[in-house]
């Protein structure tokens, strides 16, 4: 039976994947990465140095999964934006409610695409609007403004602050972007952004809370890149993958990997995946007449594969929540 609708009907997380989300109870460390801790205390620091919070967002992940507690405490303290970024990749068709945002303690929304620079103008004046009408907490004298970007790994924060200065400087890149989740490890010097108003903002590590919470929250952050796949496991990513795929009736896998229609179990899809993509691999096997070099599928390959097809929006355009 496939896992997903296991879990459904039992209306529990099958063996699997408890063990692999459920991390109440287990030492927090033990996937808690140590760059995530150390960023997250940094950030506490530079939280106190910023006179605005960006918050970064990958769209298709709404309401807000894995948002970070520690962070949300900051969030009433400061003025706060948030970006819901990666608007390319995600459903159309599936608007978030705005006034469940507000409830959230996000008034101020911008939706973006960092890499071709949609909508990213309209971050600096809404920052510069929001710091200028509340009470500034340091340098009343000064005219900077010192701008903490936060959110969970993989959502943009680094493209996002790019893009700016792309925007108001014409500059080029000033800090690391990559497709695997923590590639900031620290939370990073200030980078200039804009000359008029002067501003400043620091880009930090994603950082997830040490507990996820339930299963679905954990597989649609790691669907999105912010959990390192290995960590939970190829296979099952792929197999609620077509679960949402098929729940939203997203079936354009069907002409890509060359199916006859949609299909509700993984290793016939993955075969396709593998037969389509060239996933295979040569493996010697020793007959009665010597060895002989076989052709197999690669499975874990082509899981991985199907992971990479939806990140890059090549099955549609897909909101998770
Ligand atoms: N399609 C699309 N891809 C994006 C967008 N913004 C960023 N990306 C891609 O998403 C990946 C992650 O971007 P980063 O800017 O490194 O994300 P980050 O939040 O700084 O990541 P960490 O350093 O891990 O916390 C990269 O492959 C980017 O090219 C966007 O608006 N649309």
């Amino acid at each position: 039976m496939r896992v997903w609708a296991a879990l459904r009907a039992a209306g529990t997380a099958p063996g699997a994947f408890r063990e692999r989300f459920e991390f109440g109870g287990r030492d927090v460390a033990s996937w808690f990465p140590r760059h995530m801790a150390k960023g997250l205390r940094q950030m506490r620091l530079a939280l106190r140095r910023a006179d605005c919070l960006v918050e970064v967002h990958d769209r298709r992940h709404i309401p807000l999964s894995g948002r970070n507690p520690a962070l949300q405490e900051a969030l009433g303290i400061r003025p706060h934006v948030l970006v819901l970024n990666k608007v390319d990749l995600a459903d159309p068709r599936r608007q978030p409610v705005l006034e469940q945002l507000r409830q959230q303690g996000c008034s101020h929304v911008v939706f973006t695409d960092c890499q071709r620079d949609v909508n990213v103008k309209k971050v600096v004046p809404m920052v510069a609007r929001l710091v200028a009408d509340g009470p500034r907490y340091h340098r009343a004298e000064s005219s900077e403004h010192n701008i903490l970007v936060i959110g969970v790994p993989n959502v943009g924060k680094s493209s996002l602050i790019n893009s700016l200065r792309r925007l108001h400087l014409k500059k080029g890149k000033a800090t690391a972007v990559g497709g695997e989740p923590g590639i900031t490890k620290a939370v990073l010097s200030r980078i200039q952004v804009c000359e008029k108003p002067l501003m400043y903002l620091v880009d930090t590590p994603g950082v997830l809370p040490p507990r996820l919470g339930d299963v679905e929250t954990g597989m649609k952050l790691a669907l999105c890149g912010a959990i390192r796949d290995h960590l939970v496991g190829e296979d099952i990513m792929a197999d609620y993958l077509l679960y949402t795929l098929n729940k939203q009736q997203q079936f354009r896998y069907v002409q890509r990997y060359g199916l006859a229609q949609p299909c509700d179990h993984i290793e016939p899809l993955l075969k396709h995946v593998a037969l389509s993509q060239g996933r295979t691999q040569k493996v010697k096997v020793l007959t009665g007449t010597g060895n002989v070099n076989m052709m197999m599928l690669n499975y874990p390959a082509a899981a991985y594969e199907f992971l990479r097809d939806f990140r890059a929006g090549r099955l549609g355009r897909v909101t998770l929540d």
